[in-house]
């Protein structure tokens, strides 16, 4: 096997629904042993995308490569892929559930052990591999998930949503295991709406818009690109501004970041202009519960594309 060979292809990819085309185009490539962050808006297509990849949807043009080799309706050798969903059966043990999805994939006896031992310490679920599936917790149910969909070692792992739900370290928990597979030099494709968990994990990040995969890039490059050394300053209200101090917050440069309480801008910030900014909010009658700055986030950048595309939509609306 060539080992240059990316784990994942996708060429000028595009996936219609009746006349309604989704993907229009799609580049994507993801090496192996990389984690690529799919992010976009609802609705925008990420789970067309991963159903085109595994196969399961037909595209309308373009192609869909695994380690060089064009998907077909068999690839699922080559695929793992994690649902959203939790997909195991309640009252078999971990370790019957993974037996049962290795025998379904056609290994035998000995290489269904062999598979089991090698996905439970992979998903680092050894220790509940006894335990009844519906007596585990949200986490580990999740990472049986991943050891079910990684028992033949496929060379592309796709995890949609893999930490929706889960608490705190749980979901840090499944960040060790994702990071561990690719490690192990499986690619991985992970769709998530957790922009802090992408910068965290993701090698690479892309997100899909209008049918294509635009901006793409290492987090910490899209935000300097989009934001160089601006910080973000966040005010957050006591009460929800009034109409003309919302006008005055909007002339200031600030945007509602969520509701009427949150308000964000980019800027230079140094104490100066926090204490000239506090002033000039008690001045216009605002009751500030906090102001932070910060460095700009993936978070901070998707607010800026939504914002844009928003802004765009309502210029090209007739007049
Ligand atoms: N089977 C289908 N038939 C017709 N339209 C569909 C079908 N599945 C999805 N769509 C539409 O295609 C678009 C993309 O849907 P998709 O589920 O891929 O988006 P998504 O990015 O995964 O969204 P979310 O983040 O909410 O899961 C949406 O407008 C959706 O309504």
């Amino acid at each position: 096997m060539n080992e240059a060979l990316p784990a994942l292809q996708v060429l000028d990819l595009r996936t219609r629904y009746g006349s309604r085309e989704v993907l229009k185009g799609l580049n994507l490539q993801v090496a192996k042993g990389e984690i690529f962050g799919l992010l976009g808006p609802n609705g925008a297509g990420k789970t067309t995308l991963i159903r085109t990849i595994a196969g399961r949807i037909r595209p309308v043009g373009g192609a869909v490569a695994i380690m060089g080799r064009p998907v077909s309706r068999h690839s699922m050798r080559r695929i793992g892929l994690v649902p959203q969903e939790i997909a195991l059966y309640p009252h078999l043990t971990a370790q019957e559930n993974l037996e049962v999805f290795g025998r379904l994939s056609g290994l035998n006896r000995s290489q269904t052990q062999e598979a089991v031992r090698w996905a439970g310490e992979a998903a680092d679920i050894e220790a509940r591999l006894g335990e009844r599936v519906e007596h585990l917790s949200g986490g580990w149910k999740r990472r049986v998930n991943i050891a079910a969909a990684i028992l033949h070692r496929p060379d592309l792992l796709i995890l949609d949503e893999p930490t929706v739900g889960v608490d705190v370290d749980a979901r840090n928990g499944l960040h060790e295991v994702i990071k561990q597979l690719s490690h192990l030099g499986m690619g991985v494709l992970l769709a998530t709406h957790d922009l802090d968990q992408a910068e965290l994990l993701c090698s690479r990040v892309g997100f899909l818009r209008h049918g294509v995969i635009a901006p793409h890039g290492s987090p910490r490059t899209l935000i300097f690109a989009a934001f160089g050394n601006q910080r973000e300053i966040i005010i957050e209200l006591r009460a929800a501004a009034t109409k003309p101090q919302a006008e005055a917050l909007q002339r200031a440069g600030f945007a509602p970041s969520n509701g009427n309480l949150n308000w964000s801008m980019m800027g230079e910030s140094n104490e100066r202009t926090v204490q000239d900014l506090t002033s000039a909010l008690e001045r216009a009658g605002l009751m500030t519960r906090e102001i932070r700055v910060r460095e700009p986030g993936l978070d901070s950048l998707f607010l800026r594309l939504s914002r844009d595309a928003a802004t765009a939509a309502r210029e090209s609306e007739p007049a």
